[in-house]
């Protein structure tokens, strides 16, 4: 499913009419009726009841922009099918958007019940409130005024409890960033248009929009892009397309042979999830490559199906695998980045490059920050340590020493800093975030858009990095492996959330990655 920012969604608005020949207006006709069918998916809205009064109605709060407009749009639908409504103005109708004068024009003709919200105080007969005040047209912080309205609208909904909806996103949050402004409300649902917006997805917007729903434009606006960098969700449906069935007659040899590398004095728990994982995603063989110091005590920790060998018979160690997975528990001793050096170029193969590995690479690349302030996306990076073409899996700490850019930045320009760093690399990036994105090096991103809480445990990433190790071993490709593996880890985790909450582990994550995969298949 494909993701909108704010500038896609405006150039959807200046393209579709321009290449597709449908009127702006049009686009807000089908915006509002998605609205509609919205609110009648939910609620049955010739019975409306908030049980307080039988004279209940839906409220549309509406701004002065195409946002308010659109609640216009619903608010005439409902009234044509006998629905009671009632729309409130915020802000100075003078300088009102076109569209919104032509939907005014057209709700006062009918004899719609419209207010000034100063005027409106009926607020206990509201039955379902759907907030239009703005959407991608926000700029800046809110006004006082608007807070202020917000605030208001937050107190009637705790005295009369009624459903609180967002036109398109909710007024406040940056439907690109996911950021929200001083007095952003949460709501109940969303109703967001073409598709799901950007920051409906991402932190701390994802938590305030609700139930988000999306209604069609009428147009196919997927066709007005064109090269455009695209943004889609990690969902089921991608994974179903992306999984294969094995043929029958597929031994060990065909499901390749990966190679795990890390672990040191301090830390052999790491390496050893990695490579368990890589066994339960299913690689046809799987060795763990770590000091020697340290061997006898993982050949005792590990499963058997796991086979252990020293990093310091390195050159040999590498011979006729299919995939290189280095850095879990690898340690951040002096020796270790000519280690990582030493590997990277004598092995040619797929590699995924993750914790301690990472953290040897030190800074590779340095961020404009004005512009990225300013959007001026050409110039937001630049490459300073070249990358063989791999999957690289950093959570936002070790991302913010690979690019040098404290934490409080990543999280605020999360995907735009992703998709530069895959592009600018050629790297497959796992950002493991809340939500985990993966960057492909021709500037698609996808969001991923499941996984839970009971996930923030020690030891889960080094899982992730076995299971995208074992899908590379198995013949996926570096980013289908990616994109799966981000799947596969959260989708096992979900299962394991439904009887705990939290306090799984990343081993029961690990061993439960086959139901997963008999679910992919249908099985
Ligand atoms: N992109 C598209 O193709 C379509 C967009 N549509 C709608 O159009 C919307 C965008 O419309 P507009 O561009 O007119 O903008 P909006 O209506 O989202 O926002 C503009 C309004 O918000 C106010 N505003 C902006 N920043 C503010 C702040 N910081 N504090 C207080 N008030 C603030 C402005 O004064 C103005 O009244 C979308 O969210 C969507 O609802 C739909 O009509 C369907 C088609
Ligand atoms: N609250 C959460 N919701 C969803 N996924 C989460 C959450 N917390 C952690 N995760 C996932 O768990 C993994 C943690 O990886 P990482 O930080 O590398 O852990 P470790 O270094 O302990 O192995 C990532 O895949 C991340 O997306
Ligand atoms: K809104």
């Amino acid at each position: 499913m494909n993701i909108l920012t704010t500038e896609d969604a405006r150039f959807i608005d200046r393209e579709v009419p321009k290449q597709l020949g449908v009127s702006l207006e049009i686009l807000m006709e089908n915006a509002g009726r998605g609205i509609v069918d919205a609110l009648w998916g939910q609620y049955d809205l010739f019975s409306l009841d908030n049980a307080r009064s039988i004279n209940s109605f839906v409220l549309f709060i509406c701004g002065t922009g195409n946002n308010g407009a659109d609640g216009l749009v619903a608010a005439r639908h409902l009234m044509e099918q006998g629905v009671p409504v009632q729309i409130v103005l915020v802000g100075d109708t003078s300088k009102c958007s076109d569209l919104f004068a032509l939907q005014l024009e057209r709700c006062e003709a009918m004899g719609c019940i419209i207010d000034m919200y100063d005027e409106f105080n009926d607020w206990s007969n509201v039955a379902v409130a759907v907030e239009g005040i703005m959407g991608t047209g926000l700029t800046g912080k809110l006004r006082d005024l608007t807070v202020d309205v917000l605030h208001d609208i937050d107190t009637m909904r705790s005295q009369y409890n009624f459903d609180l909806w967002a036109i398109d996103v909710p007024a406040g949050l940056d439907a690109t960033t996911g950021q929200i402004a001083e007095g952003t409300l949460a709501y109940d649902y969303t109703v967001t248009f073409g598709a799901i917006k950007q920051g409906l997805l991402l932190y701390p917007g994802k938590a305030v929009g609700g139930i988000a729903v999306v209604a069609p434009l009428g147009a196919p606006w997927q066709k007005v892009l064109g090269d455009r960098d695209i943004t889609v969700t990690i969902d089921s449906n991608l994974a179903e397309k992306l999984i294969n069935y094995r043929i029958p007659m597929a031994h060990k040899g065909v499901n390749g042979n990966a190679l795990i590398i890390g672990g040191s004095n301090d830390m052999i728990g790491a390496p050893i999830l990695a490579a368990e994982a890589a066994v339960h995603s299913g690689a046809g063989k799987v060795t763990l490559g770590v000091p020697e110091v340290i061997k006898p005590v993982v050949q005792g920790r590990i499963i058997p199906e796991v086979m252990v060998t020293s990093t310091e018979a390195h050159k040999a160690m590498l011979e006729g695998r299919q995939v290189v997975a280095m850095g879990p528990g690898l340690g951040r001793t002096s020796d270790i980045p000519d280690f990582v050096d030493s590997i990277l170029d004598s092995y040619e193969g797929p590699l995924v490059l993750d914790a301690d590995a990472l953290y040897a690479l030190g800074h590779v690349g340095s961020v404009d920050k004005d512009a990225l302030r300013d959007g001026e996306i050409e110039s937001i990076y630049a490459v300073e340590r070249d990358l063989p073409y791999c999957v690289m899996t950093p959570h936002l700490g070790e991302f913010s020493r690979l690019i040098d850019l404290p934490i409080k930045w990543i999280e605020r320009h999360y995907i735009t800093l992703a998709r530069e760093f895959a592009k600018k690399h050629q790297v497959v990036l796992v950002l493991k975030g809340i939500p985990s994105v993966v960057a492909l090096p021709d500037g698609t991103v996808y969001v991923n858009t499941i996984g839970n809480a009971g996930m923030g445990s020690g030891g889960m990433g080094d899982v992730l990095t076995g299971v995208i190790a074992g899908f590379i071993s198995q013949g996926y490709s570096l980013q289908d492996s990616a994109v799966l593996g981000v799947y596969v880890h959260s989708r096992s985790a979900d299962i394991l959330n439904d009887t705990k909450a939290w306090g799984y582990t990343p081993s029961d994550v690990s061993t439960s990655l086959g139901c997963v995969i008999s679910e992919l298949l249908g099985e």
